[in-house]
């Protein structure tokens, strides 16, 4: 296989199949474990890497991303990766999913903020070292009796991966300081708090990194009916960064602004956490937050 990437489009997984002379589900365990380098591991040295199919026929890659000097809260786990990187490439569901290792807990939870999760056919690739198995087990075998959004929200409220739009706005702040930042930096952040997946708390928020070649990623923060397992804004746009970057080098250190967008009233919020993180990654990226407010609350 070539170098591996994070998503594969549908003429790429075509032509694989037929050059191996594999079903797609039969070409999942080799994608899984081409993509395990990918995983960002210093501390743990666990490279975990999550495959998904989507609705779409495009192939989707995760991986787990550490950070040393932080605490471990911060660490993406490689299905919340795939997730992310399902949501921003507006993939609404997943035919099939493979997983290096059974899902921890955490991330079995976070799972269940896609409608149906329980139904999604799921592949272990480290038992079929163990065994000749190569059965998808569904993934309400692995979370028989699930606490989700079910038990939270009225059923018409948009899911993980589905379509949402916060109608949110920038509350205008004159001061100097908003003109020095780049106007679609700015954008990129609102857009992507428009998207953010957060029912639980009415908070929504979104994050615009730009890099020194001028690229923009936008990450959206996505809340776990469970609270914990949410997926920050910053995690998410980081997400973005390691996607895009071409030869799977993003470097931390290339990140030269970043923009925080969030409510202003919200009950969660994510300045000091997010600033945190771009600290102690990429202390040379200035930070800025601007807030926002929700056009249809009034
Ligand atoms: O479901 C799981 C379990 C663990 N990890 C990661 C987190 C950490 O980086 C490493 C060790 O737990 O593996 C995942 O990505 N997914
Ligand atoms: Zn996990």
């Amino acid at each position: 296989m070539e170098e591996p990437k994070f998503i594969i489009e549908v003429s790429e997984a075509k032509s694989l199949t037929q050059s191996t002379n594999l079903t797609l589900t039969q070409l999942l365990p080799t994608i899984v474990k081409s993509s395990q380098p990918l995983a960002r591991v210093p501390i743990s040295k666990f490279h975990v890497a999550a495959v998904a199919v989507g609705i779409s026929g495009r192939i989707f890659i995760g991986v787990n991303v550490e950070f040393p000097n932080l605490p471990f809260h911060h660490t993406i786990h490689a299905e919340q990766f795939l997730l992310t990187n399902l949501s921003h490439n507006k993939e609404t569901q997943i035919q099939y999913l493979a997983v290096s290792a059974a899902p921890c807990g955490h991330c079995r939870q976070f799972l269940q903020e896609i409608r149906g999760a329980g139904d999604i056919p799921l592949l272990i690739t480290s038992d079929l070292e163990k065994t000749a198995k190569t059965e998808f087990t569904s993934l309400s075998e692995f979370l028989s009796h699930p606490f989700g959004p079910h038990d939270l929200l009225p059923k018409h409220v948009p899911l993980l991966l589905e379509p949402r739009h916060n109608d949110l706005c920038f509350i205008e702040i004159e001061g100097p300081i908003t003109n020095s930042i780049k106007p679609h930096l700015k954008d990129a952040a609102l857009k992507a708090a428009n998207e953010s997946h957060a029912p639980y708390s009415d908070s929504p928020s979104g994050v615009a990194l730009l890099d020194s070649r001028g690229n923009v990623y936008k990450g959206s923060y996505m809340e776990s009916a469970a609270y914990n397992p949410s997926m920050g804004p910053v995690q998410a746009a980081l997400v973005a960064f390691i996607v895009g970057a071409r030869d799977g080098a993003a470097e931390y250190g290339e990140l030269v602004e970043a923009v925080l967008v969030e409510k202003e009233d919200a009950v969660v919020k994510q300045e000091d956490t997010a600033r945190l993180l771009l600290r102690s990654i990429a202390p040379q990226c200035s930070f800025n937050v601007f807030l926002c407010s929700s056009n249809n609350k009034i």
